[in-house]
């Protein structure tokens, strides 16, 4: 387990008219084996915030922690270290699978990547991670392409957990797929944070779907963390006037026409 600090971590970004701030001094922590919910509308800086604290963006101003050391990507060793601490599921698997690696050797790969695993060790290792993340273990053989959205992005995340990360950073990883299937996928992360204790940084736009898997929740807008709450008192009583709008466009489900009376 590894707690995250962030102390008024800025990014920004260059876009055609100058630089945009993407994060604006945004300050919060993820105290080990608990999920913080990070919610906000597309292009709010969520992905930026995501992609700082790994490395993949520059850090403009401010401090990354994990567990109370500043985090280092210069050199090939410090992100190595980064890389065995934290790991980083995207939207679209495709992004983290090889096409032309089975399940099992991108597990494997994974697995190995800092620990020694014997034969037999690495076949239990692929059996307990396609378990983990709710995979029949028969379709360790197979392609990404022959497999469903929902099952790559199992396997996505069961990449990243057969590394054995402290922190686990979840950014819109239900977005793409279908409604059933993105609670599906829901509720294997809650059995993960229930199996493994882990931390985690989940990231989305739906608010309900990351209140589902969060034990507090932060609102971003524009850059900044508008609103942070445990879960319970963000659902009852949103104060942040953008809360409330992202609560009230929650899609409800159509309610069907009621039966046409006889004459
Ligand atoms: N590589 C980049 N170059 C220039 N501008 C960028 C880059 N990445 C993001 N931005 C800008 O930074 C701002 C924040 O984007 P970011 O992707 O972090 O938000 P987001 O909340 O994750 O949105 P989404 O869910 O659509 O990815 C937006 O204005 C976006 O246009």
């Amino acid at each position: 387990m590894t707690g995250l600090r962030l102390c008024d971590l800025t990014v920004h970004h260059h876009g055609p008219h100058g630089p945009v701030t993407a994060v604006d001094g945004v300050s919060l922590e993820i105290p080990p084996g608990t999920t913080l919910g990070l919610v906000g509308e597309s292009g709010s800086g969520k992905s930026s915030l995501a992609r700082a604290i790994v490395g993949l963006t520059p850090v403009h101003a401010g401090r990354v922690l994990l567990d109370g050391q500043e985090v280092r990507v210069r050199t090939v060793r410090a992100r190595r270290r980064l890389g065995r601490l934290v790991q980083i599921v995207l939207q679209d698997p495709d992004t983290a699978l090889d096409p032309r690696m089975t399940v099992r050797q991108t597990l494997v790969e994974a697995a190995t990547a800092f620990h020694r695993l014997d034969r037999r060790a690495r076949a239990e290792r692929v059996t307990g991670l396609l378990d983990l993340v709710g995979l029949d273990p028969r379709l360790a053989d197979r392609l990404p392409r022959q497999l469903s959205g929902g099952q790559r992005q199992r396997v996505a995340i069961a990449r990243a957990l057969a590394v054995g990360p402290g922190l686990l950073i979840a950014d819109e990883i239900t977005s793409a797929l279908d409604v059933s299937v993105q609670a599906s996928v829901l509720n294997t992360i809650r059995e993960l944070q229930r199996k493994l204790g882990l931390s985690m940084l989940f990231i989305g736009h739906n608010l309900p779907a990351v209140c589902h898997v969060s034990d507090t929740v932060a609102v971003m807008h524009r850059g900044r963390i508008v609103e942070t709450a445990p879960t319970e008192d963000l659902l009852r009583g949103p104060r942040h006037p953008y809360t409330r709008a992202l609560l009230a466009s929650v899609p409800t489900l159509p309610t069907p026409p009621p039966a046409e009376r006889p004459s």
